[in-house]
């Protein structure tokens, strides 16, 4: 007996992967009247709202009322009995992630985004393979395909290390205990930022990186503080160390034998949690097939439009090689959406922010210092303690520093950094001048609300050397 082959069927948009550069340009194309249909085989809105950003975010914050509970003494109030219920934690956080999916799934229907559920793989240029999730294949054409297929925590072919079953961060989000004593491989954003929060939880935590300090890239006196602040809470560091072996299972007990390491043989613990980069979903969905090339990377080969070797098909996100964050997707969107309508709109020259969601949190836009020395590029430096913000004398978080750099022969800010309380949001108002190229004094002699974080701007830049004309 035969099968009967499926028929292909045709749309005006097909989009693989709802991460949030697809999701958005599916969205729009569909409410502007294009007939879309969007493949996912997992998580519907992408990492992001499911196992990424926003799940790690509401566990931080929980972490963090665990951190201030603690210290419920210094602010006037009777310490509470110490006990963390990992299970409400995790049962918050899946309310929300649930609530997210909700959402997500309304704005398909309202937007008339056809949503497919299955593991889509290309079979031809611009023609989609879908094995759907309750069986059975459908196969898709259309006039334009976005790839959104994202990326995946990568593990090294490190003896024993898939053997030991780490934890990635899918499945650290998704624990119902705390760890006893936690392995943290990988001091980059996902392994500081967890590894404090299940400090704070009521894990004790080390910290193995292969880099001789922690946050490599950033500059020396922000990761000294970063690292102060790591070593204060009890968090144990382990840098310049290669693992050599891994022994034992996550859950259990874990054994990790070091080289380097300042002379640290091994590290040990109840449970694993590989943080060590992200590697793209581009193998195995048929992009050969496609005439859709990769980079020596792994990464979609993309223009500054996003446009890929084959015709009519786009790459966003962190599979294209976009810089690994959600905003940078939406922006992906933004270029891909002007491309479709004639306009255009590129890649190239962006201002990225990042954000570290550590406490004190950790926000940069522009230049570092690091970087300026490299490219000689000349800047005046300022500095402020983020003791000198009044907002921060009033909660106590007092830790940190702001920090900016501004031009020598015009009065550009050339880039900010901000340790401290509310670092993401100070920095904001801090691009929204530089993208609209004013000077800093613009912000110096803004009348600011007092007494809050931003207020801490007028002082830092208040102490601008003055340019020699
Ligand atoms: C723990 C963690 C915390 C983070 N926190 C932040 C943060 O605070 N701020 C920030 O800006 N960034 C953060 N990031 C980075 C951010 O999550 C990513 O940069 C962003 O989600 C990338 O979006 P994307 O659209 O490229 O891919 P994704 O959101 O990963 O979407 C890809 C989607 O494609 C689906 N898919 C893949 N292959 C197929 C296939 N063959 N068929 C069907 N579907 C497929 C996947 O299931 C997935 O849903 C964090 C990352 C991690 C891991
Ligand atoms: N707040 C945020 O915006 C946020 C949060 C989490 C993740 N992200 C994004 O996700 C990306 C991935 O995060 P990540 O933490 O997985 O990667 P990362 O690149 O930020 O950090 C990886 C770290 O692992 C170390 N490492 C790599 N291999 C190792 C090995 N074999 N042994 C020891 N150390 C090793 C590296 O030296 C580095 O410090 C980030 O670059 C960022 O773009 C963003």
């Amino acid at each position: 007996m035969t099968r009967s082959e499926p028929q292909t069927e045709a749309y005006d948009l097909l989009v693989l992967g709802s991460g949030e550069a697809g999701k958005y340009i599916a969205w729009n194309e569909a409410a502007s009247g294009r007939r879309t249909a969007l493949i996912e085989r997992r998580y519907i809105g992408g990492s992001c709202p499911n196992i990424a950003c926003l799940p790690s975010k509401n566990i931080i914050y929980s972490a963090s009322v665990a951190h201030l509970a603690g210290q419920a003494a210094q602010f006037g109030l009777h310490p509470a009995e110490p006990g963390v219920e990992m299970e409400t934690v995790r049962g918050r956080k899946r309310t929300m992630v649930d609530g997210l999916i909700k959402v997500h799934e309304g704005r398909f229907a309202r937007t008339g985004v056809e949503l497919i559920r299955g593991e889509g793989r290309f079979s031809g240029p611009r023609t989609i393979e879908v094995a759907l999730d309750g069986g059975g294949v459908r196969v898709l054409t259309a006039e334009h395909v976005v790839i959104s297929t994202g990326s995946r925590a990568s593990i090294d072919p490190i003896p024993g290390l898939v053997e030991s079953a780490p934890l990635t961060h899918v499945e650290a989000l998704e624990l119902g205990v705390v760890p006893a004593k936690l392995v943290v491989l990988g001091g980059g954003y996902v392994g500081l930022e967890l590894a404090q929060a299940f400090r704070r939880l009521g894990s004790e935590v080390t910290i193995v990186d292969r880099n001789q300090r922690l946050l490599s890239r950033v500059d020396e006196d922000v990761a000294e503080a970063v690292t102060r602040s790591f070593l204060r809470e009890g968090i144990e560091l382990v840098t310049g160390a290669r693992v050599t072996q891994v022994e034992g299972r996550t859950g259990e007990q874990v054994v990790l034998y070091l080289e380097g390491g300042q002379g640290t043989p091994r590290v040990s613990g109840t449970h694993l949690l590989v943080a060590t980069g992200r590697i793209p979903n581009t193998q195995g969905i048929g992009l050969e097939a496609a005439g859709v090339a990769l980079t020596a990377a792994g990464f979609v080969q993309v223009d500054e439009c996003l446009r890929t070797t084959a015709e009519g098909v786009f790459a966003v996100g962190d599979c294209a090689g976009s810089p690994h964050f959600t905003h940078v997707a939406f922006d992906d969107h933004r270029v891909v959406r002007e491309t479709l309508a004639g306009r255009r709109r590129v890649t190239t020259g962006r201002l990225v922010p990042s954000c570290l969601f550590v406490d004190p949190e950790l926000a940069q836009i522009g230049l570092s210092e690091t970087e300026a020395r490299k490219t000689n590029t000349p800047y005046r430096l300022l500095k402020l303690p983020m003791a000198s913000v009044l907002r921060a004398v009033t909660t106590g978080h007092t830790e940190g520093f702001l920090k900016a750099l501004v031009g020598v022969d015009d009065d550009r800010i050339l880039g900010f950094t901000a340790l401290g309380s509310s670092a993401g949001e100070m920095m904001a108002t801090v691009q929204l001048a530089m993208s609209a190229g004013l000077p800093y004094t613009a912000l110096r002699d803004s009348i600011f609300a007092h007494p809050t974080y931003s207020e801490g701007l007028v002082y830092l830049f208040s102490a601008a050397p003055t340019r020699v004309v």
